[in-house]
């Protein structure tokens, strides 16, 4: 599903404050993969999840998305299929419009399945009845500006938005850090619930040890922009908290 050959990037080449953030990195994650990148900070995460984004480029390699390569591929297509959550509630929604209108937005994005967004009931009943499967007991609140909502409601809602529609990679890039603990809890909980059930290939970049041992099908720590330890699901579902724990020691 994404294929990364011989990766490097480094920022502000040949001036004094030059940083190679990644450096020859490969990796391949395959069709409904649920990777946890792990890393201390400046290791290259965030920089892994800009580049299959889109939103940066890299210096050399090649980056392939379900076959196509990735620096080909139109903004449109790319967020068609790409869904990307970020550490701050507040980014990715706008405060003062209803959740309604928020969804509305959100599924301009892809206009899929022939919804006339706005006006038809069905796209409204939709709404209401995916909110209501989130359990958070929101969804008779949709004409409520979605701004008034807390921070792990709105993640979560914009976890919703975004993979409603034809989102095929979801990539979470510490989603949980500006939360509390048990918002948290709820936010990482609805975003694997979330990857089950729309089959999504997912990556999620964590600070959160506790997470990393409970989530996700594949486990990956990286270090100066390499991949250090790479472990596949029947290893990782063997890996206890305190071993990864140890790789920070
Ligand atoms: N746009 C940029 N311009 C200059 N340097 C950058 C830029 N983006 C990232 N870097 C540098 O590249 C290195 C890798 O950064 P990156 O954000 O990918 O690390 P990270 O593993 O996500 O870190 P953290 O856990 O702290 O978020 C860092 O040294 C960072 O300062």
């Amino acid at each position: 599903m994404i294929a990364l050959k011989n990766i490097s990037k480094t920022f502000n080449a040949g001036k004094p404050n030059e940083v190679k953030a990644l450096g020859k990195l490969s990796l391949e994650i395959h069709e409904g993969e649920f990777v946890v990148i792990v890393g201390s900070n400046g290791s290259g995460k965030t920089t892994l999840l800009n580049l299959v984004a889109g939103t940066i480029l890299p210096d050399t390699g090649t980056i392939s998305i379900a076959g196509n390569n990735a620096t080909k591929l139109t903004d449109y297509q790319r967020s068609k299929w790409i869904a990307r959550i970020f550490q701050n509630p507040l980014s990715g929604t706008a405060a003062d419009l209803s959740i309604l209108d928020n969804f509305r937005l959100a599924a301009l994005r892809t206009k899929s399945k022939g919804l006339t967004i706005g006006k038809n009931e069905n796209f409204k009943a939709l709404v209401r009845e995916k909110i209501a499967a989130l359990g958070m007991g929101l969804e008779d609140k949709t004409e409520q500006p979605i701004g008034t909502l807390s921070g792990g409601q709105r993640q979560a809602l914009t976890l919703l938005m975004s993979v409603m529609d034809e989102c095929k990679i979801l990539l979470l890039d510490e989603p949980t850090a500006a939360l509390d603990p048990r918002s948290a809890e709820n936010v990482i909980c609805t975003a694997d619930a979330l990857i089950k059930q729309y089959s999504l290939t997912a990556i999620l970049v964590t600070h959160n040890l506790k997470d990393a041992a409970n989530y996700g099908t594949r486990i990956i720590q990286m270090g100066e922009g390499e991949i250090l330890k790479d472990i596949a699901a029947k290893e990782k579902a063997k890996l206890k908290q305190a071993e990864l724990f140890e790789w920070f020691g």
